[in-house]
């Protein structure tokens, strides 16, 4: 059902500063409309829906009470922002949320002014609200002129090392900003950590303790109201009365808890603190994720991401698979390598459903860990757990383990550790867009000294990768594989070893070889019976290792073609540069091989469907025709006749 929602008050909101104009109860009213106009939106394009459905009556006061754009409002990872860009001059475009063409997922700077500063990756909003209010201090200059910043943080990311060396750092400055921590006890999955169970600590129920100590703080940032009504007062010292908050010790003020779905304590608590801050201030904001629509209030993970759905029902039309995704395949096999081998343990940050580490926690909890948002940690972890004698997957996006690079560099790499890094989400994602695509990790990984580092071509492939990665002992090994379904091919029962460093040939042609890395290797066969038909029978092999180089396949393939062409679903610099190097050293370019290696372009590619992205980066089967039939000089030809 697409209804739309009648919604007479927000069609008078055209931009925020219309909501100056609204009294305290039409807000109430405002923010009622604003969550069915997301609902709405969301059901016809799938998304995350859950975050912002539990900020809508913050969206409204934030927007209600401070001066958007010039004020700064920072959403940190972005993807509760829907109702912000409904309310920002964006409600013509929200059906096209995460669609090509359409509207990011995200916040975007390119996007609209009321993005100041674009997000995806967790915990980064507190240091991008004090470079803003530091830049204010001195003088920046830009066409939205600079007031506040303001970092709205979910209970989820400040789990993450950034958002302390934030705060160290701003408490330190002194500066006048604002983090708002929403509090949803939310994170994907329900949030893991000593900081999560301090956050609860902080609101649970304690007797009122020091009310003298608690008014010399916090207390006197608000409104009269609010200090004569000891209940209110009451909730918004528990803070102080457990002894201080951390963040207190941190040097920020700290106001709170506060219902965040009440706009009678939102309002007053942000023009309070719009008025008097002088300092970083920390408000801490109670809300629900999913608020306000049942099927997300409902669901184990609060309707965080959705398909496109059914608003009455709340039923999601998912599209119909005909295989098993890759990161169900690594998750089953895993399970088959660890039922053998009780050395193996299993590292995910914060995304245990998303890497199927969820099984492995159900099967071996002991054994599984969940680190929080915290790539860097869980990376380090894993080193030391390698270093104690233990086998550890450490499981990661290819887009959040960039995080933790330097610890994959100095802990992992450096000590020769066997951390196996599964890699999930390699390659363009889809509607998360160009913040999330798994484009670096082989250049990232294949330049570091005694890594090994494989591609899965299909789903068999990745079981004989996980099976290969739990027996490699000497150093770390990561193997890569892609968002979504696998090909549909028979599977081994188990996954075997396969020999490091050896590639396989798929079929033996003539004139070009087409060397794939990766799950390319569907498309470069599409592409070769293209190409038979007009008389060109390519050579296929399959490299599975970027490192260390098959080099006996791939002299063998230069030696006997005219043209080889590498392909993989990663950026310049990983696979088809280390080939090109070693033909290069080899001398094989001397003697007059034509090479081509087909990477994602050196652009950021938006939103779409991968298959949509991957024709924006000319990787799909058609453009491999079109490169063999160009570097054979066929192309050419023809267009010389046309
Ligand atoms: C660095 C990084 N790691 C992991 C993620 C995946 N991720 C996106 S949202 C999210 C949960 C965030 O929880 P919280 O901040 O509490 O927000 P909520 O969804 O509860 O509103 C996670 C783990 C990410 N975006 N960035
Ligand atoms: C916001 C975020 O980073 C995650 O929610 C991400 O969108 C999940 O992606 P998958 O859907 O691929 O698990
Ligand atoms: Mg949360």
């Amino acid at each position: 059902m697409t209804d739309r929602p009648v919604t007479p008050l927000l069609d008078r909101a055209k931009r925020p500063a219309d909501l100056k104009q609204f009294s305290d109860s039409e807000l109430t009213t405002l923010a009622r409309e604003l969550r069915q106009e997301t609902i709405s939106a969301v059901s016809v394009t799938g998304g995350h829906l859950g975050a912002g459905l539990g900020v809508v009556e913050l969206t409204v006061a934030l927007h209600a009470v401070f001066d958007t754009p010039r004020d700064k409002i920072i959403w940190d990872v972005g993807h509760q922002c829907y109702p912000h860009k409904i309310l920002t001059e964006r409600r013509d475009r929200i059906r096209t949320l995460r669609q090509k063409d359409g509207l990011s997922g995200f916040t975007k700077r390119s996007e609209s002014p009321y993005d100041p500063f674009g997000a995806a990756h967790s915990s980064t909003s507190i240091s991008a609200a004090l470079g803003f209010a530091v830049a204010r201090d001195l003088g920046g200059n830009i066409p939205e002129g600079l007031g506040d910043a303001i970092a709205v943080i979910g209970d989820g990311s400040i789990s993450a090392g950034m958002a302390y060396e934030a705060m160290n750092n701003a408490g330190h400055l002194g500066k006048r900003m604002i983090v708002i921590l929403n509090d949803n006890e939310m994170s994907i999955a329900p949030p893991v950590g000593a900081m999560s169970s301090y956050l609860s600590r902080l609101y649970a129920e304690e007797p009122f303790q020091d009310f003298k100590a608690a008014a010399k703080g916090a207390v006197s940032l608000l409104p009269v109201p609010f200090r004569e009504g000891a209940k209110r007062a009451k909730d918004i010292l528990k803070g102080m009365a457990v002894g201080g908050t951390l963040f207190e010790q941190l040097g920020f003020s700290y106001v709170g808890p506060i219902d965040g779905h009440d706009m009678n304590q939102l309002l007053p608590v942000l023009r309070t603190v719009k008025d008097r801050a002088t300092g970083p201030i920390l408000i801490h904001v109670l809300t629900k994720k999913g608020k306000g629509y049942a099927p997300a209030e409902q669901a184990r993970d609060k309707g965080h991401g959705v398909a496109k759905f059914n608003v009455v029902t709340g039923e999601q039309k998912k599209a119909p698979t005909n295989a098993p995704s890759y990161t169900s395949v690594f998750a089953q096999s895993l399970l088959q390598e660890a039922a053998e081998d009780d050395k193996i343990c299993a590292v995910t940050a914060a995304m245990p459903d998303g890497t199927g580490l969820n099984l492995f926690a159900e099967r071996y909890p002991s054994r599984c860990f969940d680190v929080a948002i915290a790539e860097q940690h869980g990376v380090t972890f894993c080193a030391a757990l390698a270093a104690g004698g233990m086998k550890p997957f450490c499981t990661m996006y290819s887009t959040f383990l960039q995080r933790g690079y330097d610890q994959v560099v100095h802990d992992v790499a450096i000590q020769r550790l066997p951390v196996r890094f599964a890699i999930d989400r390699a390659g363009l994602v889809g509607a998360d867009g160009a913040t999330h695509a798994g484009a670096f990790d082989i250049a990232y990984l294949a330049n570091l000294p005694g890594f090994v580092v494989m591609a899965a071509a299909d789903e068999a492939e990745l079981k004989h990768m996980v099976a290969t990665a739990a027996a490699h002992e000497d150093g770390p090994i990561a193997f890569r594989f892609p968002r979504g379904e696998g090909r549909g091919v028979d599977m081994p029962e188990r996954g075997t070893p396969i020999e490091i460093g050896k590639g396989r040939m798929i079929t033996q042609g003539s004139k070009v070889a087409l060397l794939s890395f990766g799950t390319r290797l569907e498309e470069v066969e599409k592409a070769a019976e293209a190409l038979e038909a007009k008389g060109i029978t390519p050579t296929i092999a399959d490299a599975r290792f970027a490192k260390p180089l098959d080099r006996d396949l791939i002299l063998s393939l230069a030696a006997d073609h005219e043209a080889l062409i590498t392909i993989e679903e990663g950026a310049v610099g990983g696979f088809g540069s280390h080939v090109a190097q070693l033909l290069a050293e080899e001398g094989v370019f001397d003697e007059g091989l034509k090479y081509r290696s087909m990477v994602l372009p050196d652009t950021f590619i938006d939103q779409a469907s991968p298959a949509d992205m991957y024709a924006v980066a000319e990787m799909n089967a058609e453009h491999i025709e079109a490169k063999v039939l160009d570097v054979l000089g066929i192309a050419s030809l023809g267009a010389q006749r046309a």
